[in-house]
């Protein structure tokens, strides 16, 4: 029988519209449904947002302290409303980008509304039945709300509440110490709030290289963060309009909390056991051409779990375009995936980390480390905190690396582009860097292993150290 779409998407955000514009572009026949605005957690409440916050912030900070490069300032007036007021700007600039109109131009229609899924070939919206060769759910990830004694009647925040705030919190508890938490936490501090975080873990970004997210944890404990680690909060309490918060013995006493402690998947009102798809807690089952369990419907982005980050979530929309429309033979790879969390300082990793290195590759692995305190454009800049790890095998093949300090999303995409073509280390000194620049750090990285590798070969020295002499010898 026939279908009236080659696709119909659900979900409007960073993964759906990707695949929407593709599939339009190529001439299918596309309905993206959406149930609240496109654009998705990463304009609204998250990429977007959260990046515009960290710069206001970063600014208030340099202000604060340019008594070091020999600037004096009076203290900064921060005016936190205006603050916020630049992230709802820079969000607006962008939103035209991701606008109905826009996608409906490119032949793509837009339904807005909450549908279901029927049976394994109709999605029901608003009273319609779509039917189509296939189906893509990227219907994204939402807070998860750890489960603390009266929490939900103290009210708290979420990244959905905390970027369209009127009035800066005086004081701000953040629970959980992954990404949110952190670069939230830090913003927020650096534009007044007192923060206090709490980290269920002994550190802070577990998900990352130890010895880098230290160097963000000292910086975060720097800025006066209160970190309260390996502790979770127990029971919150309103006592005269103060939320008190009790984590193990300390009573945390704040205007407000915001809750970064990880995400759930967007699963529930689909109705996706009527259609044969299987997901568990942490999203949405997939294979690796990312079809669900029923091969008509493929799934992306942050529903499926794995890698929640905006560039993944568009990588994978290129794969479920091609599967989706034409033969499904593209698998997802995801050997060279790279993230970066923009505190300050920021730490971008590409690949395995050091155990995960040591693992699988026992003692065939080379750490190349190089701080960025010997890098002259880092001391022109007073950003000597941090350095990069890159991590090889012998023979100089990259398997992951690891940048802590400053523009670090910046400067891995060099290791990124090296790993991602399978070049060794040594094409990162086989290239002129422009000098003086924070990049350096890569260069200088990648040339210990040769200089490591020279200093391991007494053969080749001595038979340089004859062949000199010789030279030396026979010159008049
Ligand atoms: C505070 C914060 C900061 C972040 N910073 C970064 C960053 O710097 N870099 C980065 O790469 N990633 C970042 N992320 C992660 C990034 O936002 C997500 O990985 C990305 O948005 C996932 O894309 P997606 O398409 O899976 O979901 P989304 O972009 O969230 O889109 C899902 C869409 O589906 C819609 N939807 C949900 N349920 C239904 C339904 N039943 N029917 C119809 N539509 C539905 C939603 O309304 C939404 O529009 C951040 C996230 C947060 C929370
Ligand atoms: N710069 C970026 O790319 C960026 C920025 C923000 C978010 N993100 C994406 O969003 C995802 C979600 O971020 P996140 O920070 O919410 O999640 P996360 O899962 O990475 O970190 C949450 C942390 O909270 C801790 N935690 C959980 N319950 C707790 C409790 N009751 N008390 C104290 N700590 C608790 C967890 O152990 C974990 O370390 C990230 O994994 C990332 O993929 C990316």
């Amino acid at each position: 029988m026939a279908v009236d779409y080659d696709i119909v998407i659900i979900g409007g955000g960073s993964g759906g519209l990707v695949v929407a514009s593709a599939a339009a572009q190529l001439n299918a026949k596309v309905a993206l449904v959406e149930k609240d605005r496109l654009g998705g957690d990463c304009l609204w409440f998250g990429c977007v947002p959260s990046k515009s916050l960290l710069h206001a912030s970063r600014v208030a900070h340099e202000v604060k302290n340019s008594s070091r490069f020999g600037i004096y300032t009076t203290p900064p007036d921060i005016q936190f409303v205006e603050a916020t007021g630049h992230v709802q700007k820079v969000i607006s600039t962008i939103q035209p980008h991701d606008s109905p109109e826009r996608f409906e131009s490119l032949g793509v229609e837009v339904i807005f509304g909450e549908g279901q899924f029927k049976d394994e070939k109709t999605f029901s919206v608003n009273g319609r039945d779509l039917k189509a060769r296939a189906f893509v759910v990227s219907t994204g990830s939402r807070p998860k709300v750890p489960p603390i004694e009266g929490l939900e009647e103290a009210g708290f925040l979420t990244n959905e509440q905390v970027f369209s705030l009127k009035e800066r919190p005086e004081s701000l508890a953040v629970i959980g110490a992954g990404p949110i938490g952190c670069e939230l936490g830090q913003a927020f501090h650096r534009l007044g709030s007192q923060v206090t975080m709490v980290s269920s873990r002994d550190h802070i970004l577990p998900k990352e290289d130890p010895e880098a997210a230290l160097v963000v944890e000292k910086q975060l404990e720097a800025d006066g963060i209160n970190l309260l680690r390996g502790a979770r909060a127990q029971k919150v309490e309103v006592i005269d309009g103060k939320k008190h918060l009790w984590v193990g013995d300390e009573e945390v006493v704040v205007d407000e909390i915001l809750i970064s402690s990880g995400r759930v998947p967007n699963v529930h009102s689909l109705n996706l056991a009527a259609a044969g798809v299987k997901y568990n807690e942490q999203g949405i089952e997939v294979n690796e051409k990312l079809q669900t369990s029923n091969n008509r419907i493929y799934a992306c982005g942050d529903v499926i779990g794995g890698y929640q980050f905006t560039h993944v979530a568009g990588y994978e929309a290129g794969v479920v375009v091609q599967n989706a429309l034409f033969f499904p033979s593209a698998k997802a790879d995801y050997r060279v995936v790279p993230w970066a969390t923009f505190t300050e300082p920021e730490l971008a990793r590409v690949g395995l980390t050091e155990k995960q290195a040591r693992d699988r590759y026992g003692d065939d692995v080379e750490i190349l480390k190089q701080e960025f305190a010997d890098v002259d454009r880092a001391q022109a800049e007073g950003a000597t905190e941090g350095f990069a790890k890159i991590i090889t095998t012998g023979k100089g093949e990259i398997l992951g690396a690891h940048i802590v300090g400053s523009s670090a999303g910046e400067i891995i995409h060099e290791v990124i582009m090296a790993m991602k073509h399978n070049l060794p280390v040594s094409a990162l000194t086989g290239i002129i860097h422009i000098y003086p620049t924070l990049s350096e750090v890569n260069s200088k990285a990648a040339l210990q292993l040769k200089k490591r590798n020279y200093a391991k070969n007494t053969q080749l020295q001595n038979t340089l150290r004859k062949l000199f002499g010789f030279l030396r010898s026979i010159n008049s």
